[in-house]
């Protein structure tokens, strides 16, 4: 069985605050973008995975896919399956990537060997495997609070704009990241302000994460600056970075004066 995860975008994320088991509680909304990975598992006489397109550093062991499988592995009897991930979307780039083909490896696993998992038995997986994990089986615009697994559906419905996602190489961990914010909290309900003409978001969103690391990657705010040159209504990093996103009313340009090595993706949301 054949699929194709996705990525996400955070408009808007707030820090706001420490927990006692050393993570965060922000308030963020998920936005899902179509800039995909494909990821591929069929039945097998043994275990198998391979990985073509861009490399994923670090032990294939570990990666989310297996991990997925070894995790439904646990309470089910899965047979030996091959797994084929092809990978396009940049990581370590606040992109959830790794996170979205970890929950799309137990959508189909749920599928394929026909577990009967229902939509939250398999966000209560995902949210073992990673905070972003669970939002990809939802896949839907949400705001997400708490550890950032806790969703509400949100009403911003952004058909028509065009979102342009630039990733400028610089990788940065998620940890990292966390580690140089400071918590704060937004003036008024995150709902609210998405209410707002996207046109004012400017003024009234932000992502506390640019704050710790825009001083540090003077790249990054750089990428932003233009995208806004450009004609972006609005243009943030997403998640813990590196990538920054401009969104365009209608169409975006064609060329952007980014050098070559930089990702762009550009698509209809
Ligand atoms: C910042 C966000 C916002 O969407 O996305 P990305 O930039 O990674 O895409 C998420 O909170 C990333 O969630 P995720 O990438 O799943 O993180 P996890 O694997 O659960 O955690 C990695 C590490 O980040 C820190 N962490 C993560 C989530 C959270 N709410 N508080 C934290 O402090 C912890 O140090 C943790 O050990
Ligand atoms: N299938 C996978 N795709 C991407 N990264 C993976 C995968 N499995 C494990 N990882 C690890 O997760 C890290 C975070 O990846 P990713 O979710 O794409 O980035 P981000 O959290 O910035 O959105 C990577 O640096 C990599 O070490």
């Amino acid at each position: 069985m054949l699929d194709f995860p996705n990525a996400k975008i955070n408009i808007g994320l707030f820090v706001t605050s420490k927990r006692a088991d050393g993570f965060h509680n922000l308030l963020s909304c998920f936005y899902p973008v179509q800039w995909m990975d494909a990821l591929e598992i069929l039945p097998a006489a043994w275990n198998s995975f391979d990985m073509t397109g861009l490399p994923v550093p670090g032990d294939p062991d570990s990666n989310l896919c297996l991990k997925a499988y070894k995790l439904l592995q646990q309470d089910f009897n899965l047979p030996p399956v091959q797994m084929h991930l092809h990978k396009v979307i940049p990581m370590g780039a606040g992109l959830g990537g790794g996170s979205s083909d970890a929950a799309f490896a137990l959508r189909i696993l749920n599928k394929l060997f026909e577990l009967d998992l229902r939509a939250g038995a398999l966000e209560d997986y995902a949210r073992q495997l990673g905070s972003d994990c669970a939002f990809f089986v939802r896949n839907k615009p949400v705001i997400a609070s708490e550890r950032g697994d806790v969703f509400m559906d949100a009403a911003l419905d952004l058909k028509g704009y065009t979102c342009v996602i630039v990733y400028p190489g610089i990788h940065i961990t998620t940890a990292e990241a966390y580690g140089s914010i400071k918590p704060s909290q937004p003036d008024c309900s995150l709902e609210m302000l998405l209410k707002q003409d996207v046109k004012v978001w400017k003024k009234i969103l932000v992502n506390d994460f640019e704050k710790a690391l825009f001083p540090k990657y003077p790249e990054l705010p750089f990428i932003k600056e233009k995208l806004y040159e450009a004609g972006a209504l609005y243009a943030s990093m997403t998640g813990s970075g590196s990538a920054i996103y401009g969104l365009f009313e209608g169409e975006a340009p064609i060329d952007f004066p980014f050098p070559d090595h930089y990702l762009i993706w550009k698509g209809l949301l």
